[in-house]
C-alpha cells in the first residue's frame, strides 16, 4: 500500500494507474478507522480496480475547536486496517497543502447546507461540500463510497455532485452497527463508560419511530414514538429529530408516497452523536 503525504506524489500515482486502464475508487475519511469505515473500503474493493483512501481531520467542518482538538487519532493502527483490507493507497495531506493560505472558494449546497444536522452544526456541511470537492479534484475517481450513517452528508454530497456536474458516481454504504445497535463512530471512543451505555438508545429509539410508521400511523406520530424513548435515558440530550421524504429530501409529513429518512442526534456529555434509519410507507 502507497502512502502519499503530497498531491504531487497522489497524482503520478493516478496517472500510471490511468495509463494501465484502471478504474479507481475513493473511501475519504477522518482516520480512527473502524469497522463502518472498513465496510466502506471493502465494498470499493468489490467494484473497483483501484482503492484510494484517504486520511484528512478536515479543521473547516469543525464548528466548536474543542470537538477538532480532542477528534481521535489513530495513524498507525489505521494504516495496518487500512492494508489489511487490501487498500493500494492512502493520502494523508498537510492541512497547509488542502487550505493554501490565500485560499478563498468555497463549496455549498445552499438549502441542504442550512437544514436538520446542518442547523445543529452550522457551517458543518459548507466545510464537507469543500473538503470533498478538493479530494474529488485531487484524485479524480470514478467512485466514491460513503456511509448512510451520516445521512445528510451522502445527500448534500449526491446534491453538489449532479449540480456540479462532477461526473463520477456516488455509493452509500449501510450503517455498521455494534452488537448493542449503536452505530459506529470514531467519537464512541470519547464516551464514558456510562455514556457508552447508554448510547444504544438512540438506535431503539430509531426502531421504535419506524414500527409506529410502518404499521400505518403518520410520520408526526413516528416522531412522537422516538422523543418517548429517548426521553427515558436521562444521560441523552436530543438536539435534533429529522424526518425527510428520502427522494427530496425535504421535511416529510402525514403519509408521504415512498421512503422517509429519519436523522437524530444526541448530545451524551460533550460527545455528539448521530444515527439514521429508511422506512418504507
Ligand atoms: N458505522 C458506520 N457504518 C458505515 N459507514 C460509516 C460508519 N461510520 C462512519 N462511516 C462513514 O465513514 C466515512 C468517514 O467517516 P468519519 O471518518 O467521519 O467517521 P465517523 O465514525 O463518522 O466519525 P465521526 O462521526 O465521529 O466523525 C463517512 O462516509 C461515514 O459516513
Ligand atoms: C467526508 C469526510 C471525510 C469529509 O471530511 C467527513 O465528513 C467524514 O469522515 O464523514
Ligand atoms: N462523520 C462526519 C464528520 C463529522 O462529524 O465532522
Amino acid at each position: 500500500m502507497q502512502i502519499c503525504r503530497t498531491i504531487a506524489e497522489t497524482r503520478t500515482m493516478l496517472a500510471a494507474w490511468r495509463r494501465a486502464g484502471d478504474s479507481v475508487g475513493l473511501v475519504p475519511t477522518m482516520g480512527a478507522l473502524h469497522d463502518g469505515h472498513a465496510a466502506l473500503v471493502t465494498a470499493a474493493r468489490a467494484e473497483r480496480d483501484r482503492v484510494v483512501a484517504t486520511i484528512f481531520v478536515n479543521p473547516t467542518q469543525f464548528g466548536d475547536p474543542r470537538d477538532l482538538e480532542t477528534y481521535p487519532r489513530s495513524e498507525a493502527a489505521d494504516l495496518e486496517l487500512l492494508r489489511a483490507l487490501g487498500a493500494d493507497a492512502v493520502l494523508i495531506p498537510d492541512a497547509a497543502e488542502i487550505y493554501p493560505r490565500d485560499d478563498e472558494t468555497i463549496v455549498e449546497t445552499t438549502r441542504l447546507a442550512a437544514q436538520f444536522h446542518g442547523a445543529v452544526r452550522p457551517g458543518h456541511f459548507r466545510g464537507v461540500a469543500t473538503v470533498v470537492t478538493k479530494l474529488f479534484n485531487i484524485i479524480r475517481p470514478d467512485a466514491a463510497y460513503f456511509g448512510e450513517k451520516d445521512y445528510q452528508q451522502l445527500a448534500v454530497i449526491r446534491r453538489m455532485v449532479r449540480d456540479l456536474h462532477m461526473g463520477l458516481d456516488i455509493v452509500g454504504v449501510a450503517t455498521f452497527r455494534d452488537a448493542d445497535g449503536l452505530a459506529l463512530s470514531s467519537r464512541n471512543v470519547r464516551l464514558t463508560p456510562a455514556d457508552r451505555a447508554a448510547a444504544p438508545v438512540l438506535h431503539r429509539a430509531l426502531q421504535a419511530g419506524a414500527a409506529v410508521y410502518e404499521s400505518g400511523a403518520t410520520v408526526e406520530a413516528a416522531a412522537q414514538a422516538i422523543r418517548d424513548v429517548v426521553a427515558t435515558e436521562p444521560r441523552a440530550e436530543l438536539t435534533g429529530l429529522d424526518i425527510v421524504e428520502a427522494g427530496r429530501f425535504v421535511p416529510a409529513t402525514g403519509r408521504p408516497e415512498g421512503l422517509i429518512g429519519i436523522m437524530i442526534s444526541a448530545r451524551f456529555g460533550e460527545v455528539l452523536l448521530i444515527d439514521q434509519k429508511e422506512v418504507s410507507a
